[in-house]
């Protein structure tokens, strides 16, 4: 919970404020009481005296209330923005190997739902410092009033008190349990959006998967069932005690203590008053237990605590480089069932700069992965990757990404394009706007896409067009060219990349295009994590008509 101490931290005098703040209104309050108190059981003598006194009161308490409220306001909005923002960073901050392993429905779950629960936590206490302040100033007061009558009070608080408790307790594993089907409810509706297509061509699993939904929403009812059954108790259990309080006050202690009709009086209207404070703190207490369930559950998903520098940019390691794998490894955590899990080489190889290579390799042979090795998403288990003669290590993994430019099977495109201010740059992005035949799909419209919603192939030149902008000297397409039409294809392997290749990059292509084999350096073979070399080509040099080549070199002018 660490960044969320420091959140507590920083609003740690807000929260100050509000116990002396309670305590003031809560003295104010008995106050208003005991002018009430004297007013119903004195003689009329002295009714304009403490009418002043009384309308004095509530004046003040009045101006103190509004500006307790307005304090718990900026805190509680604060504290929202800093809880999202701040979960905004862990989620930023935490490396894709973890991202991938927690998976995007926890995530969203977390994102979603968590936050605005702990956010609770903001909420509800400084309210509940206040109630207790002011329940605290009404036991004062009736001490005051008689101790005796006090002490048969406490004696019945204490139970109750101790019947809070083990409900609260109780409900815990029920909060437990519905955040658990929070997470789940979250990876069905993932799969029946995901999967609509599917699911609008299967009657049959589709009664699968409205099975499985009814079952975690019937698992989510029978817990929220227990949940509320026991807050809805908690609430009703508490008002039972203090009428049951009240009674025994006004038919049995007045009369076995003798107590004085001022006494008596003065604590049922103290008891009425504080009815809804203690109320509202039965309730903050279910708040707070929920807000505790949803913090522990964010920190379940161990996502970073490091602070996130805001517009920090990490300088690239360098251009034109060669990419040597020494002795690599990569071995994934072994799934349910599996002795072990899927591993990558040792894979020993030398990308040149201003060379493709071609990776074929049959499904689940370890492409993909090898991809994210090489992008720095994955940390190796073993073995040395360098970059020129850097070898690139946990200090220096961040720049390296900076190095890496990487359109992945799954690959997203975000409609906000990064391009530098150049002129040059500027030029570039319209003229591969034409070159990739996408000037009839999308606009440029203050720097964002105007679409992205396109077919998978335009979506693929989108992201093909932020590559080549960001001028990266590493460029890993994975199977980029498998959604292209015949005649785009050739233009990939016969102009495209040719031009990566002229600005002196290190281009690795997954592909299954044989009839364009030839266009490769060296064609690589995966099987079963083992990288081998299969073929050296010479593929034809660039030709002169070749347009991506020819704007990419103007850039460079
Ligand atoms: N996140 C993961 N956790 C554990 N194992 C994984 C993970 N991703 C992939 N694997 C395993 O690694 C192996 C290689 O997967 P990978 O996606 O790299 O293959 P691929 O060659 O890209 O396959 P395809 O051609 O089907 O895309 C598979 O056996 C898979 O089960």
């Amino acid at each position: 919970m660490e960044s969320l101490n420091r959140l507590y931290k920083k609003y740690f005098w807000y929260f100050a404020f509000t116990l002396p703040m309670g305590i003031l209104l809560g003295v104010i309050s008995m106050h208003v009481l005991q002018i009430i108190n004297s007013s119903l059981t004195s003689g009329v003598d002295t009714i304009e005296y403490s009418a002043q006194e009384f309308f004095i009161a509530i004046g003040v308490l009045l101006g103190l209330g509004v500006i307790n409220e307005l304090v718990k306001i900026r805190l509680v909005v604060n504290a929202s923005r800093d809880i999202h923002s701040r979960l905004v960073d862990k989620v930023l901050g935490t490396s894709f190997e973890r991202v991938e392993k927690v998976g995007l429905p926890k995530v969203n779950a977390t994102l979603s739902k968590d936050v605005d629960t702990a956010i609770k936590f903001f909420q509800v206490l400084p309210q509940m410092v206040a109630n207790i302040s002011i329940i605290v100033c009404a036991i004062a007061y009736m001490a005051y009033l008689s101790l005796t009558a006090l002490m048969y009070v406490f004696a019945l608080i204490a139970f109750a008190g101790l019947s809070f408790t083990v409900i609260i307790l109780l409900s815990r594993k029920y909060l437990q349990n519905i955040r658990e089907c929070a997470d789940t409810l979250m990876q069905h509706y993932e799969a029946i959006v995901k999967g609509k297509k599917e699911l609008s061509l299967d009657s049959k699993r589709q009664s699968h998967v409205r099975t499985d939904i009814r079952s975690t929403l019937e698992l989510l009812r029978k817990n929220n069932r227990g949940a509320l059954t026991l807050f809805g108790m908690l609430e009703h259990w508490g008002q039972f005690i203090l009428f049951a309080i009240l009674g025994v006050i006004l038919y049995y202690l007045g009369m076995t203590l003798g107590l004085e009709k001022t006494v008596v009086v003065g604590y049922i209207l103290t008891l009425l008053f504080i009815l809804e404070p203690i109320e509202q703190v039965t309730q903050a207490s279910t708040d707070l237990m929920e807000a505790k369930v949803a913090f522990k559950k964010i920190e379940s998903l161990e996502l970073s605590d490091e602070e996130v520098e805001e517009e920090s940019e990490i300088a690239a390691l360098g251009s034109n480089l060669n990419l040597k794998l020494s002795n690599i490894t990569y071995q994934y955590e072994s799934q349910e069932n599996a002795d072990k899990g899927f591993q990558i080489g040792p894979v020993e190889c030398e990308f040149k700069a201003g060379e493709a290579t071609f990776i074929i390799g049959g499904n689940g042979s370890g492409k993909s992965t090898l991809f994210k090795l090489l992008a720095g998403l994955y940390s190796p288990t073993q073995g040395v990757m360098n970059y020129g003669d850097i070898a690139v290590d946990a200090d220096n993994l961040p720049s390296y990404r900076e190095c890496v430019s990487l359109i992945a099977a799954d690959f997203w495109v975000f409609k906000r394009i990064l391009v530098n201010d150049s002129p040059e740059d500027v030029q570039l992005l319209q003229q591969l706007v034409t070159l990739l035949r996408l000037d009839k799909a999308v606009e440029i419209i203050e720097g964002n896409w105007s679409k992205t919603s396109l077919s998978q192939g335009q979506r693929k030149r989108l992201a093909l067009i932020q590559s080549y902008i960001e001028h990266k000297p590493i460029v890993l397409l994975d199977e980029w060219a498998a959604d292209q039409d015949p005649v785009f294809k050739k233009v990939f392997y016969e102009e495209i990349v040719p031009s990566l290749k002229a600005q002196g990059k290190v281009v690795i292509i997954v592909s299954h295009d044989d009839n364009y084999y030839h266009t490769a350096d060296r064609l690589m073979e995966l099987r079963d994590g083992q990288l081998t070399l299969r073929a050296h080509a010479k593929p034809a040099e660039i030709t002169q008509n070749n347009q991506f080549f020819k704007v990419l070199d103007n850039c460079k002018e």
